[in-house]
């Protein structure tokens, strides 16, 4: 990646020299700041005037425009003394990720006496103390120690930027193997760790980067501290390891070797509550640390996740031309990953990503259901699903289809999977969380607990019998099933977009609704065609449900879903989510509900007091009921 390199220090410490040295190391371009100051701050300066910092904005920007032009085609040094943190500030807007500081220290009287021994030139004390005084040390630069020679200085920087990865992927499984072949694809120089288990687990890294050719560059690590010391500072780690206790495990182990600044990564399915825990133990021991909900399975990853970053913007912006770099592109070339918001609200969105994702599989398997009762085969219900990409595609539609499909032995290797629907955690999360913001999710929790219950084998197969249940023929044809599946697909997506909206304005995050339906179109395990329809229609509200086309959608396939569901009913088939569909918009759609009933009970037994339609001052009001 092409960089601005910032020489920068007090008056003195060396930095034109440095900077033409290794730009001349290097074949890049070389300029002075001094150079590029307006007239009347040369005017100033020549009268003896010190500028102050309304006469340096301008040149800053001028020096910053510098570095954006030329880190379009090449690196380049500039040199500048950029004391304040301010000022760098400025120097690198824009190219925050793309700016690389060195710092060239030296003591007060290491300086003044160089600077007294150059023929020509006398800077007194006072000059040189205001520098010192106004100097704020950089907390995520290159410092290099004047007393080396130059030539030993810039060949420190060489090294830095030949031999040291922009870039550190700590865990090597599933995830973590696609994210690092993906970042050694789009160019980036990497380091890759994995631990090593002594007699089970040896050179996974090693041997991992021998495997493929893309990671020919790559430097490989099983020890943590090598790992460390082979990045560029600011470092930057991204985690793909197990969310939870291990996660916490592996952020200590890195912790003794990481200096102020430097940037770790979560991408891992971590609860959001404990990214911001996570963000301020971190920011107690100053690392830089942001939330980053990635999604893809191993095929997204390697080829293009969707990415969900969330956290603080500006550590988002010395990340994001590597996570913007491996993510998936939508229809128009963006790329599937935007900054989300603050604090843990990526891996917020990534986790209700997975509650909408477990209602979607949810929906299918109901499907199949249907289709199976009605005597299809597999590879039948495969036929009709794949006639359906037309209408509803999806990446889960289109990999339900292939699993349909697949044979072992004679028989569907479907048929010969058992029952019982794991899950690692983000729907139980999800299900707390609509819970805890008082949003009704109900698909995601009738997704969860229908998973919870496909668990209870025995006690269904032990129930089976004595109840004598069996699913009879349904009266149903395939267009039936198909609307009443769009239906519920469309109660999701509101539900799991309007928990993200309530959560938003419970953490005050700031988001963007259409921006992460934008992110959901490529890359995930969401993405659909849906979700491309959503991006318009949450451009105008957060709730989809206010749509005029959203709503005579809906319209029109309620008599579908009104069908399907009594069917199931009547001959006694278990569809947790079609039902809870269709329920749901019938209790969203009623205006007088039998909530009043619940508030006298309340009064009744407790005098939780109510309120009076007749009282328009919305005073809470108590009877005496017996
Ligand atoms: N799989 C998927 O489809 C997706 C997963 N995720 C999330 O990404 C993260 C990684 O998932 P995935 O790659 O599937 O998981 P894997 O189980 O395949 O990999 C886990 C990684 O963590 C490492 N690890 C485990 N314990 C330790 C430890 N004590 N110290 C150091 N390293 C350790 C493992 O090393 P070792 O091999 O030595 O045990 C391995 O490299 C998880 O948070 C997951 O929820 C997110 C999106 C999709
Ligand atoms: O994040 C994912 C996909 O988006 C992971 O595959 C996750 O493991 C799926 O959740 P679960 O294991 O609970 O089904």
């Amino acid at each position: 990646m092409n960089q601005v390199i910032y020489i920068m220090g007090v008056s003195g410490c060396g930095k034109s020299t440095i900077g033409n040295l290794l730009s001349e190391a290097l074949k890049i371009p070389f300029f002075d700041g001094d150079d590029f100051h307006p007239e009347a701050n040369v005017a100033k300066m020549s009268k003896g005037i010190p500028l102050n910092d309304e006469d340096r904005f301008g040149w800053l920007q001028t020096l910053n425009e510098l570095g954006k032009k030329q880190v379009e085609n090449n690196s380049c040094v500039i040199v500048c003394s950029g004391l304040k943190q301010m000022y760098r500030d400025i120097l690198s807007k824009g190219i925050e990720s793309k700016s690389m500081w060195v710092y060239l220290s030296g003591s007060f009287n290491q300086i003044e006496e160089r600077v007294n021994k150059r023929s020509g030139h006398f800077m007194s004390s006072a000059l040189l103390q205001s520098q010192f005084d106004t100097l704020e040390e950089p907390i995520n630069a290159l410092q290099l120690d004047i007393s080396l020679k130059p030539e030993e200085i810039v060949k420190k920087i060489v090294k830095e930027l030949d031999m040291k990865s922009e870039f550190g992927l700590f865990g090597l499984g599933v995830m973590g193997k696609s994210l690092s072949r993906n970042l050694a694809q789009k160019g980036f120089n990497i380091s890759i760790f994995n631990r090593e288990v002594k007699g089970s687990e040896e050179n996974i890294a090693i041997d991992f980067k021998n495997a493929h050719s893309e990671l020919e560059k790559s430097q490989p690590f099983s020890n943590v501290e090598a790992f460390v010391n082979s990045l560029q500072i600011p470092r930057r780690i991204m985690l793909m390891v197990n969310a939870g206790k291990i996660t916490d495990m592996v952020i200590d182990d890195l912790i003794p070797y990481l200096s102020d600044g430097d940037i770790l990564i979560d991408g891992g399915n971590s609860n959001y509550l404990k990214t911001k825990e996570r963000y301020d133990y971190l920011k107690s021991k100053n690392i830089n640390f942001i939330g980053v909900g990635v999604s893809g399975g191993e095929e997204g990853a390697l080829k293009g996740p969707s990415i969900m970053p969330g956290g603080n913007k500006e550590t988002y912006e010395l990340v994001k031309p590597y996570l913007e770099g491996i993510a998936a592109k939508d229809t128009n070339g963006l790329p599937c990953c935007t900054y989300v918001g603050e604090e843990g609200s990526g891996h917020f969105v990534k986790m209700v990503h997975n509650g909408i994702e477990y209602v979607e599989m949810q929906l299918l398997a109901e499907v199949y259901t249907i289709f199976n009762t009605m005597g299809r085969n597999p590879d039948e219900i495969a036929n009709i699903l794949e006639s359906w990409k037309s209408d509803v595609d999806s990446y889960l539609l289109g990999i339900t289809v292939d699993i349909l499909r697949k044979k072992d032995g004679d028989d569907w290797l479907v048929n010969k999977i058992v029952d019982k629907a794991g899950n690692k955690g983000t729907g139980n999360w999800t299900t707390i969380a609509t819970a805890q913001l008082g949003a009704p999710s109900t698909l995601i929790a009738s997704a969860l607990f229908a998973r919870y219950t496909s668990f209870y084998k025995e006690e269904r197969c032990n129930a089976n019998e004595k109840f004598g249940i069996s699913p009879s023929e349904l009266n149903l044809n395939s267009d039936d099933v198909l609307n009443a599946y769009q239906f519920g697909r469309i109660i999701n997506h509101y539900q799991g977009l309007k928990l993200i909206s309530e959560a938003g304005k419970a953490y005050s995050w700031t988001l963007n609704l259409s921006e992460i339906a934008r992110i959901w179109t490529n890359g995930c395990i969401i993405k659909s065609d849906f979700a491309e329809a959503l991006i318009p229609v949450l451009k105008e509200d957060d709730n989809i449900l206010t749509n005029p086309s959203i709503i005579s959608q809906l319209k029109e396939l309620k008599p579908s879903i009104n069908k399907v569901v009594a069917e199931c009913i009547l001959r006694e088939l278990p569809v947790a989510c079609l039902s809870e569909s269709v329920n749901f918009l019938n209790a969203y759609t009623t205006s007088n509900s039998s909530a009043n009933i619940i508030q006298a009970q309340r009064d009744y037994f407790g005098a939780h007091t109510y309120q009076r339609i007749d009282d328009l001052s919305g005073d809470f009001h108590h009877t005496n009921w017996n």
